[in-house]
């Protein structure tokens, strides 16, 4: 492995990951019941016609032994020697071997399916579930987290319904069938050969509790490479701006080489476990043969009992040794099942009441009545906020980075609920409204436009999915962005991955605006873009922003004075309250922050 220059430590400190720790927890029924009702669904079907399979092949798998020592061996050939009756055990046990054949093909088949169904709708839920947080979840966590429980997690359940679920109870059915048999053929046999089971328990134990840890820390290790791999791809824009590749590749190279370490500790330790449970069977073989022999002579086994015996000891071994794996199996998803019930437990701190108002038709009358706010309970963003935004007014709010303008369009659009006071539109609280009805009436247009990958006409029509194509023509016409479209290699049909790299600022914030305008919503709330762009565009956005804003209340996050100029009324924020409100001439002639606000604006733009 080819080695990287040194690298500042300090650099390095960067790449930190909060703790995705994947330890095995104590097995607790309660969840094991919760996970377990994932296969309710599929009781009367699947899982029936599964378990019916096991039932027929383990109750196959059972007889022949039996057939084969006590009925042809000790009946057929030594009391009758009748040809007749060896070919008639014989012909039993084909047929019994195609039975067993096929009802493990369809066993294979519709456990697999079911643990296939079971994970689909389990992905499902979380995924839906996930998608109707609250914000404040999101603040909290970073979307590569998020994935790698959606994902990961999801999927290391997958073994255990495809196999584990059927496999378990195949196995006990096994074991308990062949203890059974076993002590009926000769209880003294049996007890002998049973002496190695402390030794094997031993193994299992001790050598499992190992080898299950060293995967999982071999699974923490891929997790993180997969974090890091997710924020690389995500940041190399920034990265490679910032010729931060070696830097970048030195951490790689480090958890990638933990990664491998980590694998190669897990696969060195799996591979003593085999020959292990091999050994402790050639020692339970040994004492079969010893002590058999020794009771075929003394009469108390036939031949053909011992041979039955043999063949029920190897079905012995195979249950037991799968049983530990699973048993493992079981621990490992207690951990995933709790990582994914973390979530599913999560409920959205915005909450609609038991029987919301729908709003409708709606005048877009919006009232702050003595609002405050923290995202997290230590710092204020805002502090008592009263303020009326008329239907049909453009407002604006104005103050320093981090003065609580971005809150209030959250506040407004109830992504977080107020920790005091209340927010109405058209005098309904909104704590009282269906969040649906509420958001249909309200766009939101943030500064960087999020584009989904997919065409140019499934990115407007995002606005409204009922839209037709015509629609979706007549808005982008409407504001304007037909021109750029049009000139694209596919117009309407082209398609824009996702963030939409191909498209300039000022294009996507025309194709957003055009989104917005489709929505046909009696609020706009609106982050005005920071980055300067040309003037053409920026004539064409100010002639898209009349069309959008037109007739609707809209709330403008503003950065240009232009558009602070022609608001009917401006809120000047500073530090979660506001300091001044009025027009742009009134606020200019009180001469007060926002006086200075302007003037410093204008000042930067003079030295530019
Ligand atoms: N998700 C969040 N979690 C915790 N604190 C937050 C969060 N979002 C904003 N804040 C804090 O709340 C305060 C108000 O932030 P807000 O985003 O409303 O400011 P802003 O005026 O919109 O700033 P800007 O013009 O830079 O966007 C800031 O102190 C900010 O650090």
């Amino acid at each position: 492995m080819e080695k990287t220059k040194k690298i500042n430590p300090l650099v390095l400190e960067r790449f930190r990951y909060s703790s995705e720790q994947l330890i095995d927890k104590p097995f607790n029924w309660k969840q094991m019941g919760r996970l377990f009702e994932y296969l309710k669904p599929y009781s009367k079907n699947l899982l029936t016609a599964s378990i019916i399979t096991v039932l027929i092949n383990t109750a196959v798998r059972l007889i022949i032994p039996i057939l084969i020592g006590v009925y042809a061996l000790d009946k057929a050939i030594k009391q009758q020697g009748s040809m007749s009756y060896l070919m008639w055990v014989v012909a039993i046990i084909a047929v019994l071997f195609v039975v067993s054949y096929v009802s493990n093909i369809y066993r294979i088949k519709w456990s697999n399916e079911l643990g296939q169904k079971v994970i689909y709708d389990l992905r499902k839920h979380v995924f839906t579930h996930v998608q109707g947080l609250s914000h404040s979840f999101f603040d909290q966590r970073s979307a590569g987290s998020i994935l790698v429980r959606i994902m990961n997690d999801t999927n290391s359940l997958q073994d255990l319904f495809t196999n584990g679920v059927i496999n378990i109870f195949m196995d006990m059915l096994m074991l308990a069938g062949v203890i059974v048999i076993l002590f009926t053929l000769s209880p003294e046999l049996t007890l002998a050969v049973l002496v190695i089971l402390p030794l094997m328990f031993l193994i299992s134990t001790t050598l499992r509790k190992s080898i299950r840890r060293a995967w999982q820390f071999m699974r923490i290790r891929q997790s993180k490479l997969n974090s890091h791999l997710n924020e690389s791809i995500q940041g190399i824009r920034v990265t490679q701006s910032f010729t931060q590749e070696r830097e970048n590749m030195a951490f790689f190279d480090g958890v990638n080489q933990e990664n491998y370490e980590a694998w190669q500790v897990a696969t060195k330790k799996s591979a003593f476990f085999r020959p292990l449970v091999e050994l402790t069977n050639a020692i339970g073989t040994g004492v079969l043969i010893w002590y058999g022999a020794h009771l075929i002579q003394a009469d108390s086994l036939t031949l053909g009992q011992f041979v039955s015996f043999a063949f029920y000891l190897g079905m012995f071994w195979e249950p037991i040794s799968r049983l530990g794996q699973l048993y493992n199996q079981l621990l490992m998803a207690m951990a995933s099942s709790e990582r994914i019930f973390e979530y599913l437990d999560e409920r959205p701190i915005v909450n609609e009441t038991n029987d919301p108002i729908e709003l409708k038709d709606i005048a877009g009358r919006i009232n702050f009545d003595q609002v405050e706010f923290s995202y997290d309970d230590k710092r204020q963003a805002l502090k008592g906020i009263t303020l009326e935004m008329l239907p049909g007014q453009t407002i604006a709010l104005v103050g320093h980075t981090g003065s609580g303008k971005s809150t209030i369009a959250n506040l407004i659009s109830r992504f977080y609920d107020p920790t005091g006071g209340s927010v109405k539109i058209d005098g309904h609280d909104l704590r009282e409204v269906s969040l649906q009805s509420l958001r249909h009436q309200i766009s939101v247009v943030l500064q960087d436009t999020f584009i989904f990958s997919g065409t140019i006409m499934e990115n407007i029509r995002f606005g409204n999915p009922m839209a037709t194509n015509e629609q979706v023509k007549e808005a982008a016409r409407a504001i304007g962005a037909d021109k750029f479209i049009e000139n694209l290699p596919m117009g309407f049909d082209t398609e824009v991955e996702e963030r939409g790299n191909i498209l300039s600022v000022g294009e996507r914030q025309l194709l957003s605006f055009a989104r917005a305008l489709l929505a046909n919503p009696r609020i706009i709330i609106l982050d005005e873009a920071t980055a300067s762009i040309d003037t053409e565009t920026e004539i064409q956005i100010q002639h898209a922003l009349k069309t959008l804003l037109q007739g609707r209340t809209s709330i403008i996050i503003a950065h240009r004075l232009s558009t602070i100029r022609d608001a009917d009324k401006i809120f000047v924020l500073e530090h979660g309250n506001i300091i001044e409100e009025g027009n742009h001439d009134e606020l200019i002639a009180q001469r007060g922050e926002y006086y200075r606000l302007i003037e410093a604006q204008f000042k930067v733009m003079d030295s530019i």
